[in-house]
């Protein structure tokens, strides 16, 4: 049976600080598996897809547990690599009120960064695969990592297999790299079918200031700049949060298509409980809307709203379906279904 989408990236333990507490602060830590890609895959199969993660994971405890709850969520894990390297981690303290959310990161020459770029045998991966997603994060991470990330889209493109990008720029992983960064990553958006970026990461990319007052126009010249330059492109998707402070927001979704703008309107996001994995879950939810022949507009309010319920579940994971999609989407006010 075709694979509908495999899943490049590094796989994360996140070790959060409980509920409100600044890191630490009482000693204890509670872990989630995740990484961008890894939420991805998981928001997808639990949307019925059949999603596989590739990617290198620690030959220890740590490692099979990751792959064990990414399995527990129907995803594929069989093109799993494992190593004896380190497993990359990333702490994170929850933000309230004006206080941000910070995560630090502790993933330097973990068994995904120093991957050589021949670990992976992309003609093999890439049989019967829809969609190959991939992230801005992989080529951050390390020189092994940007050059993987380049030689799986030019396998997919070669294989035919479509490609989604997410630009999920990362200044705290570039670190002294990041003057490689924009050509980097628009080298691989010349093979990208589908771009989750902004005006910020297209400006950041194709090297212009985007200082037009008025935002909507901004992201809108960004998008035609990109579609100008990027020749595989079809699609720019992103969303757009309206912060009042970090526990009451809205958030918006726009999807492009070379000649016509999507959008949704703004919807409130109030008690958020764990913002972290709302792009990745957007994400998912503009793939779904894409791999089901959704219209754009559907696609787009579909993932919008996935993209939302993601604040509400605590971990990385978009763990909802498409029936809670669809309630959220119908507007129907219950606070307990019985
Ligand atoms: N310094 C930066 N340069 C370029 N693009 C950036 C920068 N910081 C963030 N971005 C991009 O801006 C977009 C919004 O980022 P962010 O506000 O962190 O929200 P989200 O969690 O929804 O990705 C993302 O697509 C991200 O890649
Ligand atoms: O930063 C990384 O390297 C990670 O992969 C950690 C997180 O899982 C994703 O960053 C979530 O990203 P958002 O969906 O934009 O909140």
């Amino acid at each position: 049976m075709t694979r509908s989408i495999l899943c490049f990236g590094e796989v994360l333990l996140r070790l959060s600080a409980p509920g409100k507490q600044l890191l630490l602060q009482t000693g204890g830590l509670e872990a989630h598996v995740g990484g961008a890609e890894a939420n991805v895959a998981v928001s997808l199969s639990r949307f019925g897809h059949k999603a596989a993660v590739v990617t290198s994971l620690p030959d220890n405890a740590l490692g099979h547990a990751c792959v064990g709850e990414l399995r527990r969520h129907g995803v594929d894990t069989d093109p799993v690599r494992f190593r004896d390297a380190r497993m990359g981690l990333y702490f994170l303290t929850h933000g309230a009120g004006q206080r941000p959310a910070e995560v630090l990161y502790d993933r330097a020459q973990s068994a995904f960064a120093t991957a050589p770029a021949d670990s992976y045998d992309w003609e093999t991966l890439l049989k019967d695969t829809q969609w190959l997603h991939v992230s801005g994060i992989t080529p951050a991470v390390s020189t092994e990592g940007a050059d993987s990330a380049l030689r799986a889209v030019k396998a997919a493109r070669a294989a035919n297999v479509k490609i989604s990008f997410d630009c999920n720029f990362r200044a705290r992983l570039w670190g002294s790299r990041s003057p490689q960064a924009p050509g980097i990553l628009s080298e691989i958006c010349q093979y990208a079918d589908l771009i989750f970026g902004d005006d910020r990461d297209i400006a950041f990319m194709l090297g212009f200031k985007s200082d037009d007052a008025n935002a909507t126009e901004r992201r809108r010249r960004a998008a035609a700049m990109a579609f100008e330059t990027f020749r595989s492109l079809k699609w720019i998707a992103y969303t757009e949060r309206t912060r009042h402070s970090v526990d009451t927001q809205q958030l918006a979704g726009t999807l492009h298509s070379a000649k016509e703008v999507f959008t949704t309107r703004p919807y409130p996001l109030q008690g958020i409980v764990d913002r972290i994995g709302a792009g990745d879950a957007f994400a998912a939810g503009i793939l779904h809307g894409l791999l089901k022949g959704m219209t754009p507009q559907g696609t787009v309010d579909f993932a919008t709203a996935a993209g939302c319920l993601k604040h509400t579940v605590p971990g990385d994971f978009n763990l909802l379906g498409v029936s809670d999609v669809e309630l959220f989407l119908s507007e129907v006010q219950t606070d307990v279904r019985r």
